[in-house]
C-alpha cells in the first residue's frame, strides 16, 4: 500500500464530475488507460461513459452490487466480450499505450499478456505439469524439455503452490483441493509471463485459509504483475487493493486509494454500499 495519499485529479477529463484518475503518476506507470467506455448487450447498456486509469504493479478492485457490470468491464480489458455475439462496445481501452480493441491487435498476444483467473477454479483435465506448460509451449516462450521445467517450477513457486506439488506433477490437476486448484490456475495465468492478471471473484468458492492464501500471494504476486480484480467481499478489497473502483448500475461513482475509498468516501452511494446499506 501506498504512504503517499493520491489526490483525485479531475484534470483533463472529457467528463468533467467523473472521476477516473488518481494523480499519483509520481508514484506508478499507467498500465491500463480506459477512456468513454460504454457497452451494449443487445439494448441493454451494461457500461456507461467509463473512464479510469489503472496502475502497474498495484492491485485494482473492483466493487459494487450485483449486476453493476464489474465483469463486463473485466472481460473489456482482455477482450473477451469479444466472444458474445451480442456485445456492442465503443470507447477507448489502451493497454501500454496499444488500443487494445484495433484491428491490428493480435487477440492471442493480447491474451497472453493479460491472463485470467476465474470465480470456479477451471483447470485442464490433465496433469498438474500439462496445466502450467501447456500455454508457455502454445506460445512458443519455451520448447526445449529442461526449460519448461525451468518455467513450471518458477510459476508453481510464484504461485504459492511448488512445495505443495513438487513430488506429484504429473497426476492430474482436478486431484488438487479447490484452494490448490485456484492457484494452480494463477501458476497457469503466469506461466506465460503476462502484465496484467485480471481475477474475477478469484476467492468466492473458497474456504477461509484458502482465501487467506491466495489474498497473500496477490500481495506477493503485484511485484511482478498489474492485478485487476472483482470482489464483492469488501474486507478483502480493504485488504488487498491498493486501489478501489466503486461500481453502480453501469458507471463508476468512486475511484480512489483504498484507504482513503474506506475511510472517508467521497459519495453517498459509495459509503451506503461499503457500510452494507445496500447490495
Ligand atoms: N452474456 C450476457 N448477455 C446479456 N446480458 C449480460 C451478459 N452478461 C452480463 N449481462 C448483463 O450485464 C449487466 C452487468 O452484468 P455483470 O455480470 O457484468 O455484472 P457484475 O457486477 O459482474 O455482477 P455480479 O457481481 O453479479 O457478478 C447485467 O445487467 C447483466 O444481466
Amino acid at each position: 500500500m501506498n504512504s503517499q495519499a493520491p489526490v483525485m485529479s479531475e484534470q483533463d477529463t472529457p467528463n468533467v464530475g467523473q472521476p477516473y484518475t488518481i494523480n499519483d503518476q509520481a508514484c506508478h506507470d499507467l498500465s491500463i488507460r480506459v477512456r468513454d467506455l460504454n457497452l451494449w448487450y443487445g439494448k441493454n447498456q451494461a457500461l456507461k461513459n467509463l473512464n479510469i486509469d489503472l496502475f502497474q504493479k498495484n492491485v485494482t478492485a473492483l466493487i459494487g452490487p450485483s449486476g453493476c457490470g464489474k465483469s463486463t468491464f473485466l472481460r473489456c480489458l482482455n477482450r473477451m466480450n469479444d466472444l458474445i455475439p451480442t456485445v456492442h462496445t465503443e470507447g477507448l481501452v489502451e493497454m501500454d499505450g496499444h488500443d487494445v480493441n484495433a484491428k491490428k491487435m493480435d487477440e492471442v498476444a493480447l491474451r497472453r499478456r493479460v491472463g485470467m483467473v476465474f470465480q470456479k477454479p477451471n483447470p485442464f483435465p490433465k496433469s498438474i505439469y500439462e496445466n502450467v506448460s501447456y500455454a508457455p509451449r502454445m506460445h512458443d516462450i519455451v520448447s526445449r524439455k529442461a526449460d519448461q521445467d525451468e518455467l513450471v517450477e518458477q510459476a508453481l513457486r510464484d504461485a504459492g503452490l511448488w512445495n505443495e506439488v513438487k513430488d506429484k506433477l504429473q497426476e492430474p490437476g482436478t486431484s488438487l483441493s479447490g484452494g490448490q486448484q485456484q492457484r494452480l490456475c494463477i501458476a497457469r495465468a503466469i506461466a506465460v509471463q503476462p502484465d496484467v492478471i485480471l481475477m474475477d471473484e478469484p476467492t468466492s468458492a473458497l474456504d477461509p485459509i484458502s482465501t487467506a492464501t491466495i489474498e497473500d500471494l496477490m500481495d506477493r504476486l503485484k511485484e511482478k504483475f498489474t492485478i485487476v480484480t472483482v470482489t464483492h467481499n469488501m474486507q478483502q478489497a480493504a485488504r488487498v487493493a491498493d486501489y478501489t473502483a466503486f461500481f453502480h448500475l453501469g458507471e463508476i461513482i468512486e475511484y480512489n486509494d483504498t484507504k482513503v475509498m474506506f475511510s472517508t468516501p467521497a459519495k453517498k452511494k459509495t459509503e451506503d454500499y461499503i457500510s452494507g446499506r445496500y447490495g
